[in-house]
């Protein structure tokens, strides 16, 4: 997807380096307990570093704040849909068991469903499909990204019931549903220019939250950015949304510190 867009937009030819990260490997690990941070992108960086590949393609979610001295993110694809969808056993309306390894999730599901228990699936995502349907896995209902089922062309599942869950109820994470192209710092501005503006505005200042809160992808603090709101999640704050103008895109950096001390959460 992101070679195709660079590629016809740059007019250049891509070729494919088909890289397997350590997170990708450990799939029985507990990214919560062992910390999920860099795990799917540390041996992409070192390929752009070492010159093997020019551009390197990450979920947004998973990419850290701080980043590696002379890479930068040139951009994002345009951002799906970037809602959390509630996976349900058939039949189950309130869950007892909910699988998820996110505090972020774990946190805010719980405030919809109050008495329900908490247990974590590891394994790729018709794994955990299957687990919820048939109860093997212990958990009656789990999360994922609806980015995520949608790049894999997964609509439905025998068994369980899709509910995509509103930014209301869910923050998404920081960066959810965005792909972001990082390469080499000199190469940024070539690559930017080929890649989705809005996201990009929208995305830079999500992580410059992340940049203040100090937190990977798994802390419990989400902030999700559309065109005139900010919808934001922390432990201290419970779930608020603030409206953006136009100038708070403008200095990510100011305005993520602005609306931090204005939430009352200590940075
Ligand atoms: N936490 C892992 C992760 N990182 C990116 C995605 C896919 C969706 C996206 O691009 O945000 C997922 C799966 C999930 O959270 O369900």
């Amino acid at each position: 997807m992101a070679a195709a867009r660079l590629g016809e937009r740059l007019g250049v030819e891509t070729e494919l380096l088909q890289l397997v990260t350590t997170g990708d490997r450990q799939t029985e690990w507990s990214l919560e307990k062992r910390g999920g941070k860099g795990l799917f992108t540390g041996e992409l960086e070192q390929a752009l570093l070492r010159g093997e590949a020019d551009a390197a393609v990450h979920s947004a979610k998973d990419l850290p704040g701080d980043m590696a001295d002379g890479l930068a993110v040139a951009g994002y694809l345009p951002r799906e849909d970037p809602r959390d969808v509630l996976v349900l056993r058939a039949g189950v309306t309130e869950p007892a068991r909910i699988a998820t390894g996110s505090p972020r999730r774990r946190l805010q599901i719980g405030q919809l469903f109050p008495s329900a228990a908490f247990t974590e699936i590891r394994g790729n995502v018709d794994t955990r499909l299957r687990k919820i349907a048939t109860g093997e896995g212990g958990a009656d209902a789990t999360l994922l990204a609806a980015a995520g089922l949608r790049r894999l062309g997964i609509g439905e599942w025998p068994g369980v019931a899709f509910h995509a869950l509103g930014c209301k109820h869910m923050v998404p994470a920081i960066g959810q549903a965005a792909i972001a192209v990082q390469c080499r710092a000199a190469d940024a501005a070539h690559f930017a220019g080929a890649l989705d503006a809005e996201t990009a505005r929208r995305v830079t200042l999500e992580r410059a939250f992340q940049t203040a809160l100090g937190g990977g992808c798994h802390t419990a603090a989400a902030a999700h950015a559309t065109a005139d709101t900010l919808w934001f999640f922390h432990e201290e704050t419970g779930l608020r949304s603030l409206p953006l103008a136009p100038a708070d895109f403008e200095e990510p950096a100011a305005t993520a510190g602005r609306l931090l001390r204005y939430l009352g959460v200590k940075v």
